[in-house]
């Protein structure tokens, strides 16, 4: 069969690792997985009689789409409201999976004439609060607080803040927000009390990061101007493609996921995205989706998007690469990129995209794919045992801020310039900045990814430089690289990195804050709260015996990040694997 003829995605790789798929294919043929997956068969994950019943309870994503075409009109009813009204600006509050696949659409489509622009605010950071805010007109903005416990503690916050705001405004508060959440949660209930404009009552068997095709993708997507119909048609198109009745072979969520499966167990665990340019956001969405849901029990697949595409020398045997090509899209140096890592024998999924709603049916095979990875895995696809443990131990710390007015201060293992280091000592001869830093990422084994996780504004050149600093490391050290902002990659890979396999080295930068901002009805501030996340993953990292080290960046961020550069890869040592584009 030739690559064209055969099925979505296309599998190019050596014969041991088509042999390995196949192998996989094989099994979930014998084990009627397909069959068993439409039929909410839980045991398909784990055994447990008590977790297949919470795994049961989390299977709605299969059908949302169907379910989602039934409830249009509740959503164009509130899209024309607000148009009416004269809203011009839709802020999201939400973290993970309430906001990741609104900000893919946002990103891919842009903003229809006529139709509300949006921010999606996922973070905790002051600056940025403030960046958004300076943006939008407050009394021609619509809030969306999009939560589906009704819980979480970034969401409630940003709440309390805008809510406040645009009091400030008087007049009818409520007309100003509508609520995404899952029946009878106590955002509900806030809700019905502020007298929001409209809750929309997301269904409660769908976890956030399986959720981009119910309301939680798709009223922000329909304010925003996108074809949510035809969106969720596409969806449902990659559905059928994926019914129990065709054969495994031609099942792209199947096939897929037996790729990841059998490759992500024997080694090939660095799934890394390439995307044609318009298409480059839904990295983010697929990543939260993989690292969450399989980063578990010591196993996980490293999803890696955003890390530009490298000279073969730069990468070792533990990659799988995926190409999303958009049709007419600028796609000339992907596609050259790749042939040359497929010369040098890399495995490549390919899907190629007729235009962009065809993500539609991505996110739906996606979501099929990783579920079906996670049988190989051996866990459930479908918790986030890990992300908690950050979560309690930011709790702990706003208590004791609550209490005595102040976070504990960490002692720096070395302090130099604008540069100050938290860390483990390494030993006799590693106390100046160079030697320790050195002997920290001497750590780096062939296999091993490492993290950078930024509490800082995600602004364009915090961004650039943090990518320059991330394939440094990557051509150096010739491992996977991660980039994520505090604290979004906490409801993302922030799950793999406390759960998935002990093959982590993580690198915390912070920087100072311009100015703060508060939050109404509480002793602490939006800054005070991103520290106690910052350190509360420290601590949940550091507790699972991961290798980590926090590097407090004083002063001007863009110098320090730049000084950070030279200082973790000096220039002597950089590797040649040069971008190839
Ligand atoms: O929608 P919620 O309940 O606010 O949760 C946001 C995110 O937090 C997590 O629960 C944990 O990170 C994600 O799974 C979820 O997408």
């Amino acid at each position: 069969m030739t690559a064209q003829q055969e099925p979505e995605p296309q599998f190019e790789a050596e014969s041991a690792l088509q042999e390995l798929v196949s192998t996989g294919l094989e099994r979930l043929t014998a084990e009627g997985v397909a069959r068993r997956i439409w039929e909410r068969d839980a045991s398909l994950w784990k055994t447990d009689r008590a977790v297949q019943q919470e795994i049961r309870e989390r299977l709605g994503w299969l059908t949302v789409a169907n379910t989602m075409q039934e409830r249009l009109q509740e959503i164009e009813g509130l899209v024309e409201a607000v148009r009416q009204d004269g809203y011009r600006y839709a802020v999201l509050l939400g973290m993970g999976g309430s906001s990741l696949c609104p900000e893919v659409l946002r990103l891919t489509f842009g903003v229809a004439p006529g139709y509300l622009d949006l921010f999606v605010l996922d973070t905790t950071d002051p600056d940025t609060i403030r960046a958004v805010e300076e943006r939008i007109d407050l009394g021609k903005t619509l809030f969306i607080v999009a939560s589906k416990s009704g819980e979480t503690i970034e969401t409630l916050s940003h709440f309390r803040y805008f809510w406040q705001r645009v009091s400030e405004l008087g007049g009818e508060g409520g007309a100003h927000f509508i609520a995404i959440t899952d029946p009878g949660t106590s955002l509900e209930q806030l809700a019905h009390d502020h007298r929001f404009r409209h809750v929309f009552a997301n269904p409660p068997d769908i976890g956030g990061r399986y959720s981009a095709l119910s309301f939680f993708g798709l009223v922000p997507g329909a304010l925003i101007g996108v074809d949510i119909k035809q969106l969720l048609t596409r969806a449902q198109e990659a559905m059928s493609r994926c019914s129990a009745s065709q054969p495994v072979a031609d099942n792209p969520g199947l096939r897929l996921g037996a790729v990841l499966g059998a490759l992500g167990t024997h080694g090939r665990d660095k799934i890394t995205f390439v995307l044609s340019p318009a298409i480059a956001s839904y990295g983010y969405w697929v990543e939260q989706l993989i690292a969450e849901s399989t980063g578990k029990e010591g196993r996980g697949l490293l999803p890696v998007e955003g890390e530009a595409l490298g000279a073969p020398s730069v990468y070792g045997n533990d990659r799988l690469f995926v190409y999303l090509r958009l049709e007419g899209d600028d796609n000339a140096a992907l596609d050259e990129g790749l042939a040359r890592l497929r010369t040098a024998g890399q495995p490549l999924v390919r899907f190629h995209l007729a235009d962009r709603y065809d993500l539609g049916a991505q996110f739906f095979i996606w979501e099929l794919a990783t579920a079906v990875a996670g049988i190989f895995l051996q866990i459930n696809a479908f918790d986030q045992p890990n992300v908690q443990e950050s979560k309690d131990n930011t709790a702990r710390l706003l208590e004791r801020f609550r209490r005595e007015g102040k976070l504990p201060e960490l002692e720096p293992v070395i302090s130099e310039g604008a540069l100050r280091v938290y860390g483990r000592r390494m030993g006799e001869g590693k106390e100046g900045l160079d030697s320790y830093l050195q002997a920290f990422l001497d750590q780096v084994r062939p296999g091993d990814y490492i993290a950078l996780m930024a509490y800082v504004r995600r602004s364009e050149v915090n961004e650039s430089a943090l990518q320059a600093l991330r394939l440094r490391l990557r051509d150096r050290y010739r491992v996977a690289t991660t980039l994520g902002y505090g604290p979004r990659f906490l409801h993302s890979t922030g799950q793999l990195h406390k759960g998935g396999p002990n093959n982590g080295v993580f690198i915390q930068i912070t920087g100072d804050v311009k100015q703060d901002v508060p939050i109404p009805g509480e002793s602490y501030t939006f800054g005070i709260l991103k520290e106690a996340q910052a350190l509360g993953d420290l601590f949940a990292l550091s507790a699972h015996e991961r290798r980590n080290i926090r590097i407090a960046i004083g002063g001007d961020l863009a110098a320090g990040l730049q000084a950070l550069a030279q200082r973790l890869v000096p220039v002597e040592q950089q590797g040649d694997g040069q971008p190839s584009h």
